[in-house]
């Protein structure tokens, strides 16, 4: 089955294969097809160009963009998106005067969607998790990754990956899990986090492995938390297991959790809302990726990563949710585009690459999604009409998506 775009007003990040993330100045450039057609088939790309050069005869199905823009589908790199209820008293506490830390202090944060997911049969947990899911594929989203993280016991934890592990199986956008044991110290092992960490490492870890749930490994490393200590010997763990590691650092605190995900040769390093200079220089000629999450920052009133230091500095910047029930209850790519441009200076083009190509790299689908690539998967946005690409992140809060595929089909 063949489909063939046409009239498309503008068909965005049209790359060669190698380019697998852009870099700096890099960012400021989106390639573009004004006037284009884009033709797949089955659920591949194999041709684009300029209308002029296009014969209609060839697709079995010909869609009409005019005044309409495609570009991929977002790429959401970092989610928390199983989890069962959701923590809206918290989201009160915090309008009455409470931190995110103080409610984490009484025993509530993490381990409270701990405590509820624990209660939560798999079957629930897959129904609640699905709806999510689907909510924001048809936001755009035609790639995600999704950790685990709030289980916190042998069993729960497993519970979760097995959700993932069914999601993947059900729905056609790649998903990648990731286990997040170290996500936060369970009540019972308060006063001894050590032991904690050794059932993450001699009980957790060898049961996700058998069953091959995991594809990375996350810590949040952070005062409180996870301490840089633990985060070696969980990635040090996670490296026999063959899980490359993609971490939370740099929310809170500066306590080198960079350095330490750069030295493992991390996949990602997510977060960095406070970011040093020396971060920045380990950063440079790693093959890490910095992933900024400005929906977290917007919710909970917290500094943004400054994308700017980052980027001016040589360096490569992803975009994604953290969509999860206590610091990020949206997985909307649409409100971070937009969020980046306005409270992290981002232009509209490299907020747009750091949510795709480099999105892409950050949870390593760049092979087949992330750019309109001859051979990629047929992942795509159709925008209603709008003036510009520009008008996606100025118009916050619109839905400017006309329709969405997946492999190919309109969903
Ligand atoms: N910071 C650590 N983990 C999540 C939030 C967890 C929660 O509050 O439930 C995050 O990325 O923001
Ligand atoms: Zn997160």
């Amino acid at each position: 089955m063949t489909t063939i775009f046409i009239n498309i007003k503008e068909l965005l990040q049209t790359r060669p294969r190698e380019i697998t993330k852009v870099s700096g100045l890099q960012m400021k450039v989106l390639p573009s097809i004004k006037n284009a057609y884009l033709l797949i088939k089955d659920d591949e790309i194999i041709d684009f160009g300029e209308m002029n050069n296009t014969c209609f005869g060839i697709a079995d199905e010909v869609v009409d963009c005019t005044g309409k823009i495609v570009l991929p589908a977002w790429v959401d790199s970092h989610t928390h998106i199983v989890y069962a209820g959701n923590r809206e008293q918290e989201f009160v506490d915090r309008i009455n005067g409470l931190s995110y830390e103080e409610i984490a202090s009484r025993g509530g944060g993490i381990l409270n969607s701990a405590e509820k997911l624990q209660n939560t049969s798999e079957e629930d947990l897959y129904k609640q998790s699905k709806k999510r899911l689907e909510e924001i594929m048809q936001l755009g989203t035609g790639a995600v990754e999704i950790k685990s993280g709030y289980g916190l016991t042998v069993e729960a934890e497993i519970k979760m990956l097995r959700v993932i592990r069914r999601l993947k199986d059900e729905y056609k956008l790649p998903i990648k899990a990731t286990f997040l044991g170290a996500h936060a110290v369970p009540k019972e092992f308060k006063d001894n986090k050590d032991g904690y960490m050794d059932q993450i490492i001699n009980q957790m870890l060898p049961a996700v492995s058998d069953e091959g749930l995991a594809d990375y490994i996350d810590i949040f490393c952070e005062k409180g938390y996870f301490s840089i200590e633990d985060t070696e010997r969980i990635l040090e763990a996670g490296k026999k297991y063959g899980l490359r590691a993609k971490i939370h650092v740099n929310q809170f605190n500066i306590i080198g959790g960079v350095t330490t995900g750069v030295k493992y040769n991390a996949l990602s390093v997510d977060h960095l809302e406070v970011i040093s200079d020396d971060d920045i220089e380990v950063l440079k000629n790693s093959e890490t990726m910095p992933v900024a999450l400005p929906s977290c920052s917007y919710f909970l009133g917290i500094p943004y990563t400054p994308a700017r230091k980052i980027i001016d500095a040589g360096l490569p910047l992803a975009l994604a949710t953290d969509f999860n029930p206590g610091s990020t209850p949206s997985g909307n790519m649409n409100f971070v585009v937009s969020t980046a441009c306005i409270k992290m200076k981002m232009t509209p083009e490299e907020a747009i690459n750091a949510a795709t190509i480099n999105a892409a790299y950050a949870m390593d689908v760049t092979e087949t999604h992330g750019s309109i690539t001859i051979g990629k998967k047929a992942n795509l946005i159709v925008t209603k009409e709008i003036p510009s690409f520009g008008f996606l992140p100025y118009a916050f809060g619109t839905n400017n998506i006309d329709s969405v595929f997946i492999n190919g089909q309109k969903i």
